[in-house]
């Protein structure tokens, strides 16, 4: 279902109490500021994810999020997290192809392809990130390395599945750089990559799509950035480490 939807990515920061200390901090804030068309989700490292949950219990606008899953159902994968694992301790969604793991881990499409099924399987809803590297939008390129990433990874879905799924678009010459698309480029994309969706999977399917943007998103730009028409909110890396600055990126709607 499209909605607004602000989501924090943590990446691997913040120790279990600060990242507890900040979630109060957002859960307070939200309840006193927010109204409830944004649908908030906090994207926490693995081992802050079951004690972020006690945290949300009875809270209705916002969701749990890991960073990633590994694609095997169970078994002899040591050091890794599955799926189920994720659902046992109550995440709603799950980060995938994050440029972050596509670069230093090696994800490729076709293991994020894999990372899908185990996710969707187990009942969690994959927020499947793209982007270009700032190389391939220097040649022009950036329109159909993007869709190539979706059509990799996701085309293989019936279209039920890939009514489930969120997009975040987050060009990796933005994250972290400071230096953010303009609202133009992320509203350009993101009709580009409904357009493209609705190809495979028909108009409703991609009408109903909510596309994220991601890269030094701020709540001086936010605001901007989700007013294009096919730009339904944020995936906030940086800003979402700072209560304030993370509500009031959400406020931006
Ligand atoms: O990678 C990001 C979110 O997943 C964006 O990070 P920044 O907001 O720090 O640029």
């Amino acid at each position: 279902m499209r909605r607004n939807i602000v989501a924090g990515n943590w990446k691997m920061n913040n120790d279990l109490q600060e990242g507890l200390k900040l979630t109060s901090e957002i859960l307070n804030m939200v309840q006193d500021e927010v109204n409830d068309n944004v649908h908030v989700i906090l994207g926490v490292p693995f081992v802050h994810l079951s004690s972020v949950s006690k945290l949300l219990e009875g809270i209705d606008n916002i969701f749990l999020s890991a960073q990633n899953c590994n694609e095997h159902e169970s078994g002899a994968y040591t050091g890794e997290i599955s799926a189920a694992m994720l659902k046992s301790v109550n995440a709603d969604y799950v980060i995938l192809g994050h440029s972050e793991r596509r670069e230093y881990f090696h994800e490729t499409s076709q293991l994020l392809a894999k990372k899908v099924d185990i996710a969707l399987a187990n009942g969690l809803t994959p927020i499947f990130c793209c982007g270009e590297s700032l190389e391939i939008r220097e040649a022009d390129t950036q329109f159909e390395f993007v869709c190539q990433q979706l059509t990799e990874s996701l085309f293989h879905l019936s279209p039920e599945e890939f009514g489930k799924i969120v997009i975040a678009y987050e060009p990796i010459w933005a994250i972290g750089t400071g230096k953010t698309a303009t609202a133009d480029q992320a509203q350009e994309m993101h009709e580009i990559l409904r357009k493209h969706i609705a190809g495979k999977f028909g108009e409703e399917i991609a009408d109903n799509l909510s596309i994220l943007y991601g890269g030094s998103c701020k709540p001086g730009n936010a605001k901007e950035i989700f007013s294009g028409k096919d730009v339904d909110g944020g995936l906030i890396g940086g800003a979402s480490l700072k209560s304030r600055d993370f509500v009031d990126i959400i406020k931006s709607f």
